[in-house]
């Protein structure tokens, strides 16, 4: 028995394009808030939150990646530990839509083959503004083995669902022994930043 207080701990990481949401998602979801005037990630960032499912503790490591070129050698160090990718666009931008196949190849490179992956589609509170057809994106999703969801980080609608409907999904994979337990990223302080700014050429 463990002396952890949680019955099942999951590592969970959201790519996508820069501006896609993928902080707000995260801040919506461990913080309850929609932060205005939210900054560009930088690096890496890493949040906590513990829930209940069917009586037992899930403890969520979630790890928010910067979106921007600059950053991927950083960030394609942490998908080969994670249990469940969230790759994430943002249904009003055609192009963060276009950039999924490059994203997948990514995936597919650096991440662990038992990885459970979500493609969600951002920022439905917009709809005037859409650009991806639901149809669409769900068609992909299928083709390629993903589940599919669409979210609003701003009005929170689907934001819970998601990361619960992973927690779950992550739990029967576990139940079943699927899941690999590759520890290989470095851990920084819950909700701080790794920047790693001395070592990679940001100008
Ligand atoms: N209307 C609307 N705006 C959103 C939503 N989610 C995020 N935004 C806005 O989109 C912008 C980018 O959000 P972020 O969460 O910083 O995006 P990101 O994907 O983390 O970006 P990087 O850190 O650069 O990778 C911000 O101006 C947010 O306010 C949403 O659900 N609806």
């Amino acid at each position: 028995m463990s002396m952890e207080d949680y019955d099942y701990l999951f590592k969970i990481v959201l790519i996508g394009n820069a501006g896609v949401g993928k902080t707000c998602l995260v801040r919506r979801f461990t913080q309850g808030l929609f932060p205005p005037g939210q900054g560009a990630t930088i690096g890496v960032d890493f949040m906590i939150k513990t829930v209940e499912i069917k009586g037992e503790k899930v403890k969520l490591q979630i790890w928010d990646t910067a979106g921007q070129e600059r950053f991927r050698s950083i960030t394609q160090s942490y998908y080969r530990s994670a249990n469940a990718l969230i790759l994430t666009y943002d249904i009003t931008c055609e192009d963060s839509f276009r950039c999924l196949p490059e994203w997948l190849r990514e995936i597919e490179q650096y991440a662990n083959t038992t990885v459970v992956t979500i493609l969600v589609g951002n920022k439905i509170d917009l709809s005037e503004k859409r650009e991806v057809l639901r149809q669409r994106a769900e068609d992909f999703a299928e083709s390629q083995s993903m589940l599919y969801l669409e979210t609003s980080a701003k009005e929170s609608d689907n934001v819970e669902k998601l990361f619960l409907d992973l927690a779950c999904e992550l739990i029967r994979e576990a139940k079943q022994n699927k899941l690999d337990n590759n520890d290989t990223a470095p851990m920084p302080g819950e909700g701080k930043a790794i920047s790693y700014l001395t070592c990679c050429n940001i100008n």
